[in-house]
């Protein structure tokens, strides 16, 4: 595990805008595609932003990339909260991302049929190889711990098993849909991008406490054989402990 922390929150999107570009160069050299899987959330927004900038969108050959969401919020694509929605409008617009290249969630469908189409179209997508192998997926951080939709006391913590899971948030009475554990923690690269002291105690407790899943589920996050990357501000590891 890496942990890049950065003085303030320009250099920390500017770094993870370059890791960005970095993990899509190799894989394109590679394979000729690259696989990200986004984030959605207000932290992830000005990362898209910057990537579609005079500064970074010719660093990329952006028809060779296939664009994943670790999470949706269940709702229409054109909903204010629609993680898609805020991809589209941050840079898959800009960058004129064709609709083939976007794999977004079914949210028509009612949510356990949009998570087993959400798998399926995973699946399909990495039709060639054993498992799904993203190249990148992007995390955010909840200040309760949670990451994509993998929320504190549910039971999508559990899986084992499927890849994509609907998760039913009682306190918001709304439908999630997520890739889970297995599937994350699959990925060649997955990076945590976090910020701000309202992230501080959950960082502390996912790096300090004992282990407890159920409580953080941002501590199931260990890829089988990939990279993981945390991307943090001197605020967000200002609760760690010093040694
Ligand atoms: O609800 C969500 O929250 C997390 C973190 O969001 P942020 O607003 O604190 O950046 C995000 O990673 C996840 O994709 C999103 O659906």
């Amino acid at each position: 595990m890496k942990l890049n922390v950065f003085a303030n929150t320009d250099e920390l999107y500017k770094a993870f805008a370059n890791y960005f570009v970095k993990c899509a160069q190799q894989a394109i050299a590679a394979n000729n595609k690259f696989s990200v899987a986004l984030s959605g959330g207000s932290s992830p927004k000005k990362l898209y932003q910057l990537l579609a900038s005079d500064e970074y969108k010719n660093q990329i050959d952006w028809t060779k990339v296939f664009f994943f969401f670790g999470d949706e919020r269940y709702v229409e694509h054109s909903h204010p909260d629609s993680n898609y929605l805020m991809a589209k409008n941050a840079f898959l617009d800009a960058l004129n991302i064709k609709e083939n290249q976007v794999f977004k969630v079914d949210t028509s469908l009612d949510p356990e049929s949009a998570a087993l189409d959400y798998e399926r179209c995973i699946c399909q997508f990495f039709t060639k190889d054993k498992e799904p192998y993203f190249d990148l997926i992007i995390l955010g951080l909840g200040d309760d711990a949670h990451t994509a939709s993998l929320f504190p006391g549910t039971e999508i913590v559990w899986i084992d098993e499927e890849l994509v899971k609907e998760v039913y948030l009682k306190d918001k009475q709304v439908y999630r849909i997520s890739m889970t554990a297995p599937l994350i923690n699959q990925a060649k690269n997955v990076a945590f991008l976090a910020f701000g002291a309202n992230k501080a105690d959950a960082i502390k407790a996912i790096f300090e406490a004992e282990k407890d899943i159920s409580k953080y589920p941002a501590q199931l996050i260990a890829p089988k054989n990939g990279e993981l990357q945390w991307f943090v501000d001197e605020a967000a590891i200002a609760k760690l402990s010093k040694s």
